[in-house]
């Protein structure tokens, strides 16, 4: 992790960049890739799984039997673990429905809107590698509460051909029986445009690596809506001399242990913190099974001195982190000055992984800067909203004049003779009556 002490605020531009692949590079790989699917569908999936996962699939689709298998594969506490995961995870998504609320707008005008589960959604569920099954519960229990009809699950095979246990247990546990093995690019593009064997979608979700957000992010072109770009994991925690430095750099390694090209941000209004916590990160890394991941994601890293915690909080609005850990005992007094992050995490016992797994919260969030304009995955997420309206004939009396009147100023008289016309057989009605 590199470190700045003060750094003025013309360095900010350069501390505040992801370690991300050429955008272009990206995009042009995977045209390459959904162009082979439109032609070759099924086929190009076992082809591409081939190249990028190494393995040869013979069947996309998860049998019975191998779900079966997975359930006695799976200890009792695991089950009871997300267990208790999917039943804060669903509380917290329930809560998010919203009653129809009918307003009459002016006397006679009634307008409301209803929500409607989108029909057809793909999940990606990572799994390149580290099998993340928790994402399972983050993404199918919404939908599932959205009452979208159909929910197709993409997750890439290991070498050997399979997918984890864990992620076809809780697929199982919450109902989704269309399980596919294909992951990365391949995936996202058998759900924008359907193959034999796996069925065309209306929004894709969930996280992913590079590759993955940006299959995602072309998909958009070819009719298919996303949740949102979900990167690479990345954190930035802010500590004061109140923050526990070995707790800040396990929160740190936390995501660093995702990807090599995962980044984390400490920022600090107190050297002796950040001097502290460096110490506590090179210890912790040492006994990490995966650190040559999180090895390297430090070095996209940066632990940042600043004058002080007001400081320290605009450097993050511009950031827009996925996740803001704020490991201060004033956090909650900073709370208004948030503005950019996709999941903020108060005080000293609130660690990250907490939503990642069980607290109740989305895990699926917005990297690479892209909090400032999109959400974290929700209940809202599965569902779009239509507006419905009632007027009667004393609603279109009370505002057929404004219509009629803004409709001749757009020089657009069909619109105004829709109102014209009715408002007419209401007055010669109330003449003959
Ligand atoms: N933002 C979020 O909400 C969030 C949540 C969970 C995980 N994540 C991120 O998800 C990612 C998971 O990454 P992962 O790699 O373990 O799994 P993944 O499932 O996202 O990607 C694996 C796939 O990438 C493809 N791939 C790998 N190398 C390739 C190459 N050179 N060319 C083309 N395709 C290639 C392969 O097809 C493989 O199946 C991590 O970056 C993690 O930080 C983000
Ligand atoms: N931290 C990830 C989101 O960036 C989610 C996750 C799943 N499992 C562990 N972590
Ligand atoms: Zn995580």
């Amino acid at each position: 992790m590199k470190t700045y002490i003060n750094p003025p605020l013309s360095d900010w531009t350069e501390l505040t960049k992801r370690p991300t692949k050429e955008a272009q590079d990206l995009q042009a790989l995977v045209l390459d890739v959904f162009n082979e699917i439109q032609t070759n569908k099924d086929q190009a999936l076992i082809d591409f799984t081939e190249k990028f996962d190494q393995v040869k699939i013979e069947k996309l689709a998860v049998s019975v039997d191998e779900i079966e298998e997975a359930k006695s594969l799976i200890s009792e506490d695991l089950k009871q673990a997300i267990q208790l995961a999917a039943s804060n995870i669903e509380k917290f998504h329930t809560a998010q429905r919203e009653e129809i609320n009918v307003i009459e707008t002016t006397k006679g005008v009634n307008c409301w809107r209803e929500s409607r589960g989108i029909e057809n959604v793909g999940i990606y569920i990572p799994g390149g590698t580290a099998p993340l099954f928790s994402t399972t519960l983050m993404l199918g229990i919404p939908a599932n509460l959205a009452s979208c009809k159909n929910i197709i699950l993409c997750t890439p095979p290991n070498k050997k051909g399979k997918i984890h246990p864990a992620i076809l247990y809780t697929a199982n546990l919450i109902g989704i029986e269309k399980i596919y093995k294909v992951g990365g690019i391949q995936a996202i593009g058998a759900l924008t445009f359907g193959t034999e064997t796996i069925q065309k979608v209306d929004k894709i979700f969930g996280p992913g690596n590079q590759y993955v957000t940006a299959a995602k992010q072309v998909a958009q072109n070819f009719g298919v809506a996303i949740d949102m770009p979900a990167g690479p994991s990345e954190v930035l925690v802010i500590a004061d001399e109140t923050s526990v430095p070995k707790y800040v750099a396990a929160d740190l390694l936390s995501q660093a242990e995702h990807g090599s090209d995962s980044q984390v941000i400490l920022l600090t209004n107190n050297e002796q913190t950040l001097n502290e916590t460096i110490i506590e990160l090179e210890s912790q890394l040492a006994v990490l099974p995966r650190a040559e991941f999180a090895a390297k994601a430090l070095e996209n890293s940066r632990g940042i001195v600043l004058n002080s915690i007001d400081e320290c909080l605009s450097f993050s609005n511009i950031y827009a982190p996925e996740h803001l850990i704020f490991a201060c005992e004033s956090a909650e007094n900073y709370i208004p000055k948030i503005i950019n992050a996709g999941s903020v995490f108060l005080g000293n016992y609130s660690c990250e992984s907490a939503g990642d797994y069980a607290s109740g919260t989305n895990h699926t969030l917005p990297t690479n800067g892209y909090a400032k304009n999109y959400s974290g995955v929700s209940f809202d997420s599965f569902i779009k909203k239509i507006t419905f309206q009632k007027l009667s004939a004393e609603g279109i009396q009370n505002i057929g004049p404004a219509i009629e009147l803004m409709a001749e100023a757009e020089e657009l008289f069909a619109h105004k003779n829709a109102v014209s016309l009715r408002l007419l057989d209401l007055r010669n009605k109330i003449s003959q009556s």
